[in-house]
């Protein structure tokens, strides 16, 4: 018997873009999901889905319906089963352990609701929270999961057991609880700026978006609000689902950022986190000039002890460097707190997952991270060796920041022959690149004696057991906070950590902000993929649309006229900009070579190698005129990376073709934007050519 679960959180690890693959070839084997992979399946021609009976599972309800028919003894019509050849007892245990799961979910969620009196769960969004948790889900474009019924139609969720709320606004979080009852459903319809105000002070900004201090209208107080647009990218929803599912799990530690609340509008999603005024950690020890190896070790327990909290929920960080470690005030440098969710993963243990299920599991295994900070297993995945990584990726990186702490400067670094090579200026060097590659991969470095001969042993000896290649030696998080260095005081000897921050050319600022390339290029690879495998396109689809890319004045161009970008002032902002300077269209001295087979795992699309898969671009500047003179082209390569400043173009042979638009505009230019983007809706659909507009 093959049975599919839909409309439920699936089984951990099970991706739904390898569903028909695994129907076909495991026998008697089970799929959980969504009511998306149900249709897939449905609609498959495979024998083995064509010969499924159908009782399909869709969500709360349909799980009750089954329960229903299990107490009367009626047998389900196909009946649902989680995990490979289990018994129906088994199932129906799984399934109540998921649903207990769920429960316990919602239990202590402050984040939804005044509907506790109700003794059930309440729907926070059309999706259920396990869902992002568990694993990926199908969403339609309205975030709506589809349920499937026992004639094997797809229907839409079922909603007997309370009104559906309004869909992701506002969550209402846990400060003011804006009751979710069906009869406030349209006066939950509160937006952001309902509760808070801007205000000008920025506080930082990343591959999604901008952090600002807003002014909470009734008490005054400050806070921290991520605002990301939700034109940059087709699925921003289910990442921020993500990310606030697993802030949620990181309630009330101490040494996690936490989100109070968080909303959505037509534009953005809004993340109001509380405060962190000591700002980043690196530029802390900057703007202060002085730091001990006694502040470095509470840094360090902090972060251990985040880790641990995150670790022991199965959760890992996945981007642990120190413009994610924020301190909490702005005259001390502890107590620090962990930022940043929106990569972090949540895995089931080992031992629940399946080798096949691991295999095809491409979120897991996209290497995601900064470079500088990238364990030796997370470089073998760019270089080809696919291997998996996973929370001791956390511990490595805690490593570096260590290292960095103590020193000023880089464990690994990056360096070739060429004197002129301008890579501790930023600029990119393939050969430093694989330099740094291949230092980090050794796993070699050293403890230079001028910084070094002044710090504890102890100290070293925490660094040493976590810059360990083998992350099965790598110390975990526990055993990071029982080692004699964080057990009690270290010394109090001033560290030279401040001034080599400034002066040595390497240093770890400069390292940040080029480990910046890394970051956004992994993220965006991330996203493209998963795109495309919710998009199902095939390797011959993508083939296509590769040949040549070309930025003209403001239009994309990819084959033949895809759409246009308006001279509006939102993108005129951007293009200006590009103008500025000379510009030379460099190769990101971070680009991976090949993104790892695990990612693109594109074999069942086609068996074509991906020797093959090169594509040409020819940059033009948005600047360049009617001589079309491409001012520079890109080398045919798997994986290409080039950026203007506001500007990149990325491409790939087999695996994408998209040009990213990350213009900064200002709130006056939300009318022209929204113009914009109407005109994008009116005219030929662009396919995989994204903007993005950072606010
Ligand atoms: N709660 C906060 N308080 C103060 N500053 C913050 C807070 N959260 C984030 N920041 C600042 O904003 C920056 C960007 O935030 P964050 O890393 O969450 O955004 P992102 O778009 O997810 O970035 P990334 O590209 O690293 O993923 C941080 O490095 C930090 O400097």
């Amino acid at each position: 018997m093959t049975i599919l679960h839909a409309g439920y959180p699936q089984p951990p690890n099970v991706h739904f873009g390898r569903l028909h693959h695994l129907v076909q070839h495991v026998n008697n084997s089970t799929i959980g999901g969504g009511g998306a992979a149900f249709h897939h399946l449905h609609h498959s021609s495979s024998t083995a889905a064509a010969a499924t009976p159908i009782l399909v599972g869709g969500g709360r309800g349909s799980f009750l319906t089954l329960e229903k028919k299990k107490k009367s003894g009626e047998e389900p019509r196909g009946g649902i089963e989680i995990g490979r050849g289990q018994s129906d007892e088994r199932m129906m245990s799984n399934l109540a352990l998921h649903r207990q799961r769920e429960r316990d979910a919602y239990k202590d969620d402050e984040f939804s609701s005044s509907d506790e009196s109700f003794d059930r769960p309440i729907q926070r969004y059309v999706g259920r929270d396990t869902d992002h948790v568990f694993g990926d889900f199908e969403m339609d474009d309205d975030g709506h999961q589809d349920a499937v019924m026992a004639n094997g139609q797809l229907e839409e969720e079922e909603t007997d057991e309370e009104d559906p709320v309004a869909e992701l606004v506002p969550l209402g979080g846990g400060t003011r609880r804006v009751p979710r009852t069906p009869r406030r459903k349209n006066s939950s319809k509160c937006g952001f700026f309902d509760y808070y105000k801007l205000t000008d002070e920025h506080l930082g900004a990343g591959a999604y978006g901008s952090v600002t201090t807003c002014k909470s209208k009734t008490s005054g107080e400050e806070f921290a609000v991520k605002i990301v647009d939700k034109a940059g990218e087709s699925h921003s929803r289910k990442r921020i689902l993500r990310e606030v599912n697993i802030f949620k799990k990181c309630k009330g530690n101490e040494n996690i950022v936490q989100l109070l609340d968080w909303f959505e509008d037509d534009k953005n999603f809004y993340l109001v986190m509380e405060k962190m005024r000591g700002g980043p950690l690196l530029q802390h020890i900057l703007q202060r000039g002085y730091f001990t190896e006694e502040e470095a070790r509470r840094v360090t327990k902090d972060i251990a002890s985040a880790l641990k909290f995150m670790h022991d929920r199965g959760i890992a960080h996945r981007d642990v460097k120190p413009e994610n470690v924020l301190c909490t005030d702005p005259n001390h440098v502890s107590p620090v707190k962990l930022c940043d969710l929106d990569l972090a993963s949540q895995r089931p243990p080992q031992s629940e997952r399946h080798l096949d299920e691991m295999v095809s599991e491409p979120d897991l295994a996209s290497p995601v991270g900064s470079a500088e900070f990238m364990a030796p297993e997370v470089v073998d995945a760019f270089v080809g060796d696919a291997l998996k990584y996973d929370k001791k990726c956390d511990t490595w990186s805690l490593g570096v920041i260590l290292y960095i702490m103590l020193a000023g400067y880089a464990p690994f670094q990056g360096e070739c022959d060429d004197r002129d090579c301008g890579w501790s200026e930023g600029q990119p060097c393939e050969d430093c690149q694989q330099d740094l590659f291949h230092r980090i991969q050794d796993g070699y470095y050293e403890f230079p004696s001028e910084e070094w001969g002044m710090i504890s042993v102890d100290a070293k000896d925490l660094v040493s057991r976590l810059l360990k290649r083998d992350p099965v030696e790598r110390y975990n998080a526990d055993q990071i906070l029982s080692h004699p260095w964080l057990q009690q005081s270290a010394p109090p000897t001033v560290l030279q950590t401040p001034s080599n921050l400034i002066y040595r050319k390497d240093s770890a600022r400069d390292v940040q902000q080029m480990s910046e390339h890394f970051n956004l290029m992994n993220r965006l690879t991330d996203a493209r993929l998963s795109a495309r495998f919710d998009q199902k396109m095939t390797l011959n689809e993508c083939v296509r649309d590769l040949e040549t890319a070309s930025i003209r004045d403001g239009s994309f161009l990819l084959g033949e006229p895809l759409g246009s970008f308006p001279s509006r002032k939102s993108v005129g902002i951007a293009i200006a900009k590009s103008r500025s300077g000379e510009f030379t269209p460099p190769i990101s001295r971070a680009s991976p070579t090949t993104p790892p087979p695990s990612m693109l795992d594109l074999t069942h699309d086609s068996p074509a190698p991906l020797s093959n898969d090169s594509g040409t671009f020819s940059l033009f500047s948005p600047a360049s005129n009617a001589s079309d003179e491409p001012i520079g082209s890109l080398p045919p390569a798997p994986f290409l990376f080039a950026e203007m400043p506001s500007i990149q173009l990325f491409g790939s042979g087999a695996v994408l073709s998209s040009v990213q638009m990350t213009p900064r505009h200002t709130t006056e230019d939300e009318a022209s934007l929204k113009s914009f983007e109407e005109e994008q809706e009116n005219t030929k659909p662009i396919r995989r050519i994204e903007t993005q507009v950072n606010v």
